[in-house]
């Protein structure tokens, strides 16, 4: 019976602050005297769109949807969409951002329905709709719904009860995908059940989710305790759990086996990076942060390894691993492809 042991590393992850700025100026009745005389607030002409704005001297602020978005003239040049600007068939900028003015500003702004209109001194005209400004706005951004992530231990993922997808849905149908990657995007690991034991089907899968990351130990590695390449994975000895690569530029994660010497930092710093890793590891090696599983055949596991670390037990007799590593932008961009928060 072989058990690969999971850890989810719990980040406390804070819950981001949602905070929703109302319009409140707008249904106060004395809106005017909350303000100094000397502003002048450009108020919508249909007052249903409930939406004003200030040209200051440094910034555009615009009161909309809800939301006090504020934006620097700078950023409402660069982000332009006109034609000459942006290449709407590949969505790149064409714009030389490297040539607008630091100090620029609009000459007019004018809102006609739901589009502002900037006129720039070159005569240029930049439009926006409001709901791209709010969309896009770093105040608008904050409200933006997340991927959650559920932080878990072994209780409340066992619990959870979460399905594994089974092979032929995972493969066929984009249902079984994206149900698959959304358990993955929620707890940081995910199981595909019924795969024909081969590296072949295994490959299959895993380019149903992403390009696959050719390294050091092959596109598939298929390995065992034959210690054909010198690391302890082709042993039978236990792993304490890790992540894979910390010597690569593009690690998987950070491990404590194959970290190289720390001579980077002076002694001191040294030693609080040695007790904040012992905090680290006394919360990881805590039994209720364990979540044992049984490989066998058939059964395909994948692990965000940024945020669940593996390892194993020690075990005798033969016993063969087969898998590969996903490119981190190619996992999430299938899941983005799917409607997925990620
Ligand atoms: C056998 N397989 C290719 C999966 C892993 C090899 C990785 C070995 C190394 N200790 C590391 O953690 O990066
Ligand atoms: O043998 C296993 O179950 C895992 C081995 C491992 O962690 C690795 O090869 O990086
Ligand atoms: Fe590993």
């Amino acid at each position: 019976m072989w058990c690969c042991r999971l850890s989810h590393l719990q980040s406390r992850l804070q819950d981001l602050l949602r905070g929703r700025v109302t319009c409140w100026a707008l249904q106060q009745p004395n809106f005017k005297s909350l303000f100094p005389l000397a502003i002048h607030w450009h108020h919508t002409a249909s007052k249903s769109l409930n939406c004003v704005w200030q040209q200051h001297e440094d910034h555009f602020e615009l009161q909309y949807a809800n939301t006090v978005m504020r934006f620097d003239y700078v950023w409402l040049r660069d982000h332009c969409l006109s034609a000459s600007c942006y290449n709407s068939k590949t969505h790149q900028r064409s714009l030389d951002t490297a040539s607008v003015d630091l100090c620029i500003q609009p000459k007019t702004i004018r809102l006609d329905e739901t589009t502002l209109f900037f006129t720039w001194p070159d005569g240029h005209v930049t439009r926006y709709d409001l709901d791209w400004l709010v969309k896009n706005s770093y105040e608008g951004q904050k409200q933006k719904v997340i991927q959650p992530r559920i932080l878990w231990n072994a209780e409340i993922y066992q619990q959870a009860q979460v399905p594994s997808v089974d092979f032929q849905s995972f493969l066929e149908t984009k249902e079984g995908l994206k149900n698959f990657l959304q358990n993955f995007l929620l707890y940081g690991i995910a199981f595909v059940e019924n795969v024909p034991p081969t590296q072949e089907h295994t490959e299959k899968l895993a380019e149903r989710i992403s390009l696959i990351r050719e390294t050091i130990y092959g596109r598939m590695w298929y390995f065992t305790s034959d210690f054909s390449r010198g690391d302890t994975a082709y042993t039978k000895l236990a792993l304490d759990r890790h992540t894979d690569t910390t010597y690569f530029q593009e690690p998987c994660g950070y491990n404590n086996y194959d970290r190289a010497v720390i001579n980077t930092v002076p002694y001191d710093v040294v030693h609080r990076w040695y007790t904040a890793h012992r905090t680290l590891t006394i919360e990881l090696r805590k039994p209720e942060n364990e979540f044992w599983v049984k490989l066998k055949p058939g059964r395909v596991l994948f692990i965000d390894n940024w945020r669940v670390l593996h390892g194993r037990e020690s075990f005798t007799g033969y016993r063969q691993l087969c898998g590969c590593y996903l490119t981190r932008d190619d996992v999430l961009n299938t899941a983005r492809l799917l409607g997925l928060q990620a």
